[in-house]
């Protein structure tokens, strides 16, 4: 999906939610597990109840490969149903030396390969430039590199400063910012990270900004928006178990989708204050 695509998302739907897929087997209701595949029809459930109030979708690759082939069957099934209109992230956390890191690309870009045909994949900026570029070299793909992340030990490196007292994450942005460019290339900065927004806008004023943290970890949206958004929005926020675990019952879809229009309502708001729609 181009940068163009998704800011007329954005705009269509009135919102910048991207809904996390992290659908724990252990957590899915008890009426589902008689399926086939119970983390499958959870999330054709909750894609069903949200797809019209987000711009994304967002499985982390962890909940599926913890599962084995099982769990990799679930990814693909999930991937198939995933809206075209909607960007479609693998939350995969990867980067590797070259060689490696072109599986890895492959694994969730090439459909041809994989099966899978993601729009993006997060990258851990680690190992530099040669770990990144093979997901660059994918036309049309996108890479979406940490740079200060929403866990408590976001801080043990990011925020550590060299000489001239410019933090890391600082330097892996203006470094990263080399290697792409903002139709294809976003950074993870997390949603417990309000005050850090207005130093990230200085070294990446277009690039969009994937935000996870609101939710179950506490972030502010309206802080994230007031420092963060752009003039094309430029910010896709993601919140995970406060919409799919809003309910354990068989009203889950429901309460998920409640969950999700609260958000985007916000959102809504958001954009129109900002001039955007
Ligand atoms: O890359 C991410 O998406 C990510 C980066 C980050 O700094 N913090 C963070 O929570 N995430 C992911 O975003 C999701 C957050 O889920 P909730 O806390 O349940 O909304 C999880 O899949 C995390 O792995």
């Amino acid at each position: 999906m181009t940068r163009s695509e998704l800011i007329r998302q954005i705009k269509t739907k009135r919102s910048f939610l991207c809904v996390g897929l992290d659908t724990d087997i252990n957590k899915v209701p008890a009426h589902l597990l008689g399926h086939d595949d119970p983390v499958f029809e959870f999330n054709r459930q909750i894609i069903e109840a949200t797809a019209d109030l987000c711009v994304a979708f967002k499985p982390n690759i962890a909940f599926y490969e913890s599962r084995g082939m099982a769990g990799w069957k679930s990814l693909q099934k999930t991937w198939e149903i995933l809206p075209r209109e909607c960007f479609r992230i693998a939350d995969a956390k990867r980067g590797d030396i070259g060689n490696t890191s072109a599986m890895y690309a492959a694994a969730f870009f090439d459909q041809q390969a994989s099966g899978l045909g993601f729009d993006a994949v997060t990258i851990a900026p680690y190992m530099g430039h040669d770990s990144v570029q093979p997901f660059l070299a994918f036309e049309g793909k996108w890479a979406i590199i940490l740079a200060l992340t929403s866990n408590t030990g976001g801080l043990d490196f990011q925020t550590v400063e060299d000489r001239n007292g410019t933090p890391l994450f600082e330097q892996v942005i203006r470094k990263a910012n080399t290697w792409g460019n903002a139709g294809n290339l976003m950074y993870v900065v997390g949603a417990t990270r309000g005050e850090a927004f207005a130093a990230i806008r200085k070294h990446a004023p277009d690039h969009f900004l994937l935000v996870p943290g609101v939710g179950a970890q506490g972030g502010s949206l309206s802080d994230v928006c007031r420092y963060g958004m752009n003039a094309e929005c430029g910010l896709l926020v993601n919140a995970t178990r406060s919409i799919i675990y809003a309910s354990a019952g068989t009203d889950f879809a429901e309460r998920a989708r409640q969950e999700a229009l609260a958000l985007q309502q916000e959102m809504e708001k958001e954009l129109l204050n900002k001039g955007i729609i």
